[in-house]
């Protein structure tokens, strides 16, 4: 029994390009059917599931005509950009055989470093979910170079679960798992049934990519866990080609590797925020704000702030502080400084008149927050 995915209620599911593309032979239109099935079929159970898709490069070669994976970096942009239209072609009409609306989704790890953009694409992705989308993200291999020469969406697939906060993430590869070595060439290897994600011992068994297609490797799959683990999401790794995968793993089935996160997900994310975070500008609460803050859970709104100090940026972290100048609380703001003096003590549903568009209800939303 693997109850992670039984639990979980929003899954980060990402499919390498050996798999996607059956070998560079083409879209696997079998392979991406079983997965869109299962997919919906978690879905109907109420999960919420992003996929993170590879292979539009090796896609783009085949349309392309190229034999061979090309060196110039801008031929492979030129790949990923043909491909990509294929990946949104074949997961568009496969999910709506089941009903299912997707959404493409393209992302560099520099739009996930901003503040800004991070927090703009935390909420496309929440609102596109609670829309009962499923979104499909690729890196967005035209506008970056470094990412696109070790092709790694086992990092993206990491990174989107901490944006997101995702429960796990499901990685499907060509092979049943983390082995002890390298299967491809060692054939004593085994099966690492479960470990701890960021055991610097898995480090040392992941090998790089055993095709020419897929570039990350198992080593890049462990270190995406660590990464994963990092906002309390459990990461499996399993064979892509296994019957019924996704929903055998769903109903509990312990398949392929379990790397567990050490911590709960809320305590990974706070402690992400009181480590990673420096702040730029601070807002003076009222007490009925720090009540609401301290004492109920709740989120910072613009009514309870009485004064602005600094200056800041929409996604920069800002520290509450209460009238007598005693910090209370840090979190990224959904309002710059400018905007902030103008809606502050007024209600959230007045943040239109003022402003004239509405970045959401709240200053500063609870999930966005730590209290000091
Ligand atoms: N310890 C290991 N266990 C399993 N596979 C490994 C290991 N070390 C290296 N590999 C290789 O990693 C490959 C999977 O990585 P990769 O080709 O990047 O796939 P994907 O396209 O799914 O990301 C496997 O085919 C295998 O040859
Ligand atoms: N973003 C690119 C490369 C991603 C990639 O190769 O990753 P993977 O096959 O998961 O190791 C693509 O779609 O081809």
């Amino acid at each position: 029994m693997n109850p992670t995915l039984q639990q979980a209620s929003r899954i980060i599911v990402k499919v390498g390009s050996s798999l996607v593309t059956n070998d560079g032979r083409g879209l696997d239109h079998t392979a991406i059917a079983r997965w869109a099935a299962q997919i919906s079929a978690l879905r109907s159970l109420g999960k919420e599931v992003v996929l993170v898709s590879s292979g539009a490069i090796a896609e783009g070669m085949l349309r392309l005509g190229f034999a061979a994976r090309p060196t110039d970096i801008h031929e492979l942009q030129a790949c990923a950009a043909v491909g990509q239209m294929g990946l949104a072609q074949i997961y568009e009409t496969s999910f709506r055989t089941h009903d299912v609306k997707t959404a493409q989704v393209l992302l560099t790890h520099a739009d996930l470093a901003d503040r800004e953009r991070y927090l703009n694409a935390r909420s496309t992705l929440t609102t596109l979910l609670r829309l009962g989308v499923v979104p499909i993200i690729n890196e967005n291999d035209t506008v970056v170079t470094d990412e696109i020469k070790f092709g790694d969406n086992d990092t993206l697939g990491a990174l989107v679960a901490n944006l997101i906060e995702a429960d796990a993430l499901v990685i499907l590869t060509d092979q049943r798992g983390l082995f002890s070595a390298d299967p491809r060439k060692d054939p004593a290897a085994h099966l690492i049934q479960q470990a701890q994600a960021g055991d610097p011992a898995l480090e040392a068994m992941a090998g790089g990519a055993g095709s020419s297609l897929g570039r990350g490797g198992m080593l890049t799959k462990v270190l995406a866990a660590r990464r994963a683990a990092r906002s309390g999401a459990h990461t499996i790794i399993a064979w892509g080609r296994e019957d019924d995968v996704l929903t055998r793993l769903a109903a509990g089935e312990a398949i392929g590797t379990q790397l567990t996160a050490p911590t709960g997900r809320l305590t990974a994310r706070r402690q992400w925020m009181i480590d990673h975070l420096h702040t730029t500008g601070e807002v003076v609460i009222d007490a009925g704000a720090a009540q609401k803050l301290t004492r109920e859970g709740k989120s910072l709104l613009p009514i309870g702030v009485i004064a602005v100090r600094g200056e800041f940026g929409r996604g920069q972290v800002i520290t509450c502080i209460d009238e007598a100048g005693q910090p209370l609380a840090r979190g990224l703001t959904n309002y710059t400084s400018s905007e902030v003096r103008r809606i502050m003590r007024h209600s959230s549903v007045e943040i239109e008149r003022i402003l004239g568009y509405v970045e959401g209800p709240e200053l500063v939303h609870r999930d966005n927050m730590v209290i000091l």
